[in-house]
């Protein structure tokens, strides 16, 4: 067994649902109806995957949103080589905020994937005009950024599990390659192919 090391960085603006979506992939658990704690610095957790022949140990660091903490969060994501970035689809000043982290991302982690990621899917889905962030042009900007494009929630799960294994299995394709390849002697591709998820709507 192969086993090797993931760093993801998860960026965005306070309230964003950063947290959420960290607890909700680790523990499967969904805090709503406790009063919101914003994060102060920055929060860590680790989780093992499986894929083929290979164990990978996702560490994934939790920044804090707020701009308060900006100097701080950028010393997460050195070194990572994913970064789930995200926006609050109830909130359209969150999808700016967004364009400043992969801006920053571009300029000094170049190697690190993005992956934007629509918040609160629950919320638009109860009501559709709590929506303040077009689909269109959010997968307009992924195309842009070179980005894959997720809608989740925390509170039903929605396509959280999928983000995660999805950058597990691009990482792989990416960085690890596989004994059959490694024998022959190949040279391995990235993944290239950008995907758009949004598992229901
Ligand atoms: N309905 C719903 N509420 C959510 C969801 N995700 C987060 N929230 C709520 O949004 C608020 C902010 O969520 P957090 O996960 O703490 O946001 P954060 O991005 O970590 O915030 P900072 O720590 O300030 O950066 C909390 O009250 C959550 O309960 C979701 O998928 N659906």
């Amino acid at each position: 067994m192969k086993r090797v090391d993931l760093k993801i960085v998860l960026l965005g603006k306070e309230y964003g649902g950063k947290t959420s979506l960290l607890e909700r992939y680790l523990y499967d658990h969904f805090h709503g109806d406790l009063p919101y704690q914003n994060t102060i610095g920055a929060a860590f957790g680790a989780k093992k995957i499986q894929l083929d022949d290979k164990q990978i140990t996702m560490g994934i660091w939790d920044t804090a949103g707020s701009e308060r903490y900006e100097a701080m969060s950028k010393i997460y994501y050195r070194g990572a080589k994913a970064a789930i970035v995200c926006y609050d689809l109830t909130d359209s000043s969150s999808f700016e905020r967004v364009k400043f982290w992969v801006d920053e991302l571009k300029k000094f982690e170049e190697d690190c994937m993005i992956y934007l990621c629509g918040t609160k899917k629950d919320l638009v889905q109860e009501d559709r005009q709590c929506r303040k962030i077009d689909y269109h042009t959010t997968t307009d900007y992924a195309d842009e950024i070179g980005a894959n494009l997720f809608e989740t929630s925390s509170k039903t799960g929605e396509c959280v599990r999928e983000l995660f294994t999805q950058i597990a299995m691009d990482f792989v394709n990416k960085y690890v390659p596989s004994s059959k390849e490694k024998n022959e002697d190949l040279i391995l591709e990235s993944p290239g192919k950008k995907s758009t998820f949004c598992c229901s709507s």
